[in-house]
C-alpha cells in the first residue's frame, strides 16, 4: 500500500487535463491522439477537444491489479498510428514508467504526455503537468465515492 494518497476530483482533473491540453498546444499540429486504456481515455478525450482533434485510437497495456503491479500486457496496439510521428500519446500518469517504456517501443516517434508524474517515469515522458512524489498513490475519480466520515470528537477517545 502506498504512504500517501493524492485524492483527484472530476473538476481537478478536467483542469489538469486543460492545462495539459495547454502545454501541447505549441507541440501541434498532431495527426490524431493516442490513449492509453483505460487511465488515458478521460485526460484523451478532454484534450481531443481542446486541441479539435477528431482522430482518436487507443493502445491497451495492463500493468497494474489495483495497487499490485504485474508484467505490462499489450491487450491492443494501436491500429493507426504508424511508428507515432506525428502522434499525441495520452495517459493518465507515469509511476514507474512502466507502462510508457511499452507504448515508447511500438510508437518511438509519438509525443507521450500525461497528466500526472513520479519522479521514476517523469524522463519517460515529453510533457506533464502535475508532479507527485514516489511514496504516493494517485486516486481517481472513477476509482473513488464520497462517503460518511464521523465527526472527529467521535472516536477519538478525547
Ligand atoms: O508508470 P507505470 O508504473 O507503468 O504506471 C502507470 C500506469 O498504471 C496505470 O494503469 P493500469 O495498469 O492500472 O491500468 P488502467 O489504466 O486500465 O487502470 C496508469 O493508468 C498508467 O497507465
Ligand atoms: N490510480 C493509480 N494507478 C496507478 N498505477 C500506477 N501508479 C498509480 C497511481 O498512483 N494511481
Ligand atoms: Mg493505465
Amino acid at each position: 500500500m502506498a504512504e500517501k494518497y493524492f485524492t483527484v476530483s472530476w473538476d481537478q482533473l478536467h483542469r489538469d487535463s486543460k492545462a495539459l491540453a495547454w502545454r501541447l498546444m505549441d507541440h501541434r499540429p498532431f495527426a490524431g491522439i493516442v490513449a492509453i486504456t483505460r487511465g488515458g481515455l478521460i485526460p484523451a478525450a478532454i484534450i481531443a477537444r481542446e486541441l479539435e482533434c477528431r482522430l482518436v485510437e487507443t493502445v491497451s497495456v495492463v500493468t497494474y491489479d489495483e495497487e499490485d503491479r504485474g508484467q505490462p500486457q499489450v491487450v491492443k496496439p494501436p491500429a493507426a498510428a504508424g511508428d507515432g510521428a506525428g502522434w499525441l500519446v495520452i495517459d493518465d500518469l507515469v509511476d514507474t514508467g512502466t507502462t510508457a517504456r511499452v507504448v515508447r517501443a511500438l510508437l518511438p516517434k509519438a509525443h507521450l504526455a500525461t497528466v500526472y508524474a513520479k519522479p521514476a517515469g517523469k524522463p519517460l515522458v515529453e510533457t506533464f503537468v502535475t508532479e507527485v512524489s514516489q511514496d504516493t498513490w494517485i486516486l481517481f475519480p472513477w476509482d473513488t465515492e464520497a462517503q460518511f466520515i464521523p465527526p472527529i470528537a467521535r472516536g477519538t477517545g478525547r
